[in-house]
């Protein structure tokens, strides 16, 4: 039988692995405890196996496939492929050339490539609609499943580029699956994050082999992956809710505020040395509670208390691995993080770091100046003296468009600072939803605010004052009461910060007393809530 390949469903595709099986199991049982369960597409992929026994097992799969009507790819092995009359191929960028592939196997097979570079999406365009078919983007994340892994996992970032080039060479045709390091706790905000800038097109699906082939219980870990894939459990390790994306009223930043006066926001502090006392001063005259801990075996309990939050800042690095494990136990928890990717352009190395990170995880929002902003939409490259923003190359709609870019990227609320601040909400008011692309939702239809009180030099003037808005973002997302709204209180935060900086800058007399009178000022606004005496204010680009 050839399957047609326009009914190719790639939403979940499973890979086989032999070398895995849990005992008491063999690979035609898990195959099949997938198939029952939701797996749309099979491929056998056995580096290890000989001809002889390779052929019996293709059979022995391709029958079940058979019987449960989908497709079966071979990896690698053309000739097993044509031999057993499989529906499909996948070769790797190492293995026969496609052109040769598609000679070899006719016009109706399916053709898999598996690509990680925007040139090679460039190559299957120029070769046009009837060589590939599909394509395997990654390596995502690292896995232990690919013995001699060469490359460097490029993040959900790096598939959004292939999925721009696609859009940009206009290979219509071509489907996508991600690839690798992909597992239950982190399909759902791979499929959300990866879409092309344009709106028009996410991840058809997810490959991957451990979860179900190594697997004790194949058929429940399915189901699993399954319900992630529909959404119809969910676990996105963010907390994004329904809201209109308006401009906040005084009424509504009040309402932020009388929220997190009464839930008392834990904010546990994950940031750099000079920050961590100012910060901590600043939570608490937000009336929230802050704990500066980089402990990795207390991540698992922070994450849990009612109310809790992570502020993330890069500026001077935690040991990776305890950064890792809280940004995966708050996304786990769904509890916000507010991520702060400081001097990100000042030096390769926090580059790459700071993109590792963000990897990592789903971010409630994503805030920065205006050099962290713009390296991290990659419009420039964001140069900066150290952590500080070089202000010479900005302009409003430089950086209007930087943060849209940021905000769509990561699907996170994007902050830029500096005179003006820029938020935009690239979770459309937490209604965007995982493999929605065709809906409309791109980076041009994204709304921008300023937030405006003036120039306040002596705000750049004092160390980690962008830091401490980070701190303060963190307080009243944190202490949102379930209905409250993710939006709102970011613009809500910046207002209060812009507010009490402008008042601080008045009666200040010089950076030393700025430094005091700021924290004064953020305890009187916030206590006296009232938002309607603020006056920095906002404003729709
Ligand atoms: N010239 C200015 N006029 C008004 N507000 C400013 C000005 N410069 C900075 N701010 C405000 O100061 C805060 C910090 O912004 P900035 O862009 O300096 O962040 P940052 O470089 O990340 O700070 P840091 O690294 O010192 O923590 C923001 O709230 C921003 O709105
Ligand atoms: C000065 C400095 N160096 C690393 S972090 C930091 C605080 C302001 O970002
Ligand atoms: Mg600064």
């Amino acid at each position: 039988m050839v399957f047609a390949k326009e009914d190719v469903d790639y939403s979940l595709y499973l890979v086989t692995d032999s070398g895995m099986l849990p005992e008491g199991t063999t690979l035609c049982s898990q195959v099949e405890a997938g198939l029952q369960n939701g797996v749309t597409l099979v491929q056998i992929r056995e580096k290890e196996t000989d001809t002889k026994l390779f052929i019996e097992e293709a059979l022995e799969v391709k029958e079940l496939c058979s019987k449960y009507n989908v497709p079966l790819i071979i990896n690698d092995r053309i000739d097993v492929a044509m031999a057993i009359k499989a529906d499909g191929v996948h070769v790797g960028q190492d293995d026969m050339p496609i052109p040769m592939v598609r000679d070899l196997v006719g016009p109706d097979m399916i053709i898999g490539w598996s690509v990680g570079k925007v040139s090679e999406v460039e190559q299957l365009a120029k070769w046009g609609p009837h060589l590939v078919d599909y394509i395997g983007i990654g390596t995502l994340f690292p896995t232990q499943t690919k013995k001699n892994a060469k490359k460097v996992p490029m993040g959900p970032q790096g598939a959004i580029e292939i999925l721009d080039a696609l859009e940009a060479s206009n290979a219509t045709w071509c489907r996508t699956v991600g690839i690798g390091g992909l597992h239950p706790d982190n399909i759902q905000r791979v499929l959300y994050q990866c879409t092309s800038t344009n709106g028009n097109r996410s991840l058809d699906g997810i490959s991957l082999v451990s979860d179900i082939m190594a697997s004790t219980d194949a058929a429940g870990s399915t189901r699993i992956l399954r319900a992630l894939i529909d959404n119809d459990i969910f676990k996105f390790g963010n907390d994004l809710k329904v809201g209109n994306n308006a401009t906040p009223d005084v009424n509504a930043i009040h309402s932020v505020i009388e929220q997190v006066s009464q839930n008392r926001p834990l904010v546990q502090h994950v940031t750099n040395k000079v920050h961590q006392n100012f910060g901590a001063n600043v939570t608490l005259a937000l009336g929230s509670s802050p704990i500066m801990s980089e402990i990795e075996s207390e991540v698992g309990e922070l994450c849990r208390i009612p109310n809790a939050t992570l502020l993330l800042n890069t500026g001077s690095v935690a040991p990776i691995e305890m950064v890792k494990s809280a940004v995966h136990a708050y996304n786990e928890a769904q509890r916000p993080i507010v991520f702060d990717p400081v001097g990100y352009s000042a030096t390769t190395t926090r580059k790459s770091l700071n993109d590792s990170l963000l990897s990592y995880g789903q971010f409630s929002c994503i805030k920065g100046n205006s050099s962290e902003i713009l390296g991290l939409s990659g419009l420039n490259s964001g140069s900066m003296r150290g952590v500080d923003a070089d202000t010479s190359l900005n302009d409003a709609s430089l950086l209007a468009q930087a943060t849209k870019i940021v905000a769509f990227k990561f699907k996170t609320i994007a902050v830029c600072t500096g005179e003006v601040d820029y938020i935009c909400d690239g979770t459309f008011g937490g209604a965007f939803q995982i493999s929605k692309a065709t809906d409309g939702a791109s980076v041009d239809s994204l709304i921008v605010y300023t937030v405006q009180n003036g120039n306040i030099p002596i705000m750049g003037d004092i160390t980690a004052s962008g830091c401490s808005l980070g701190s303060t973002i963190a307080s009243l997302i944190g202490g949102l009461s379930p209905e409250g709204s993710v939006f709102d209180a970011v613009v809500s935060a910046v207002l209060l910060y812009k507010s009490a900086g402008k008042n601080a800058s008045l009666s200040c007399e010089g950076s030393g007393s700025f430094n005091v009178q700021l924290i004064d000022n953020l305890y009187q606004l916030f206590h006296e809530n009232e938002p309607s005496k603020w006056s920095a204010t906002v404003q729709k680009l």
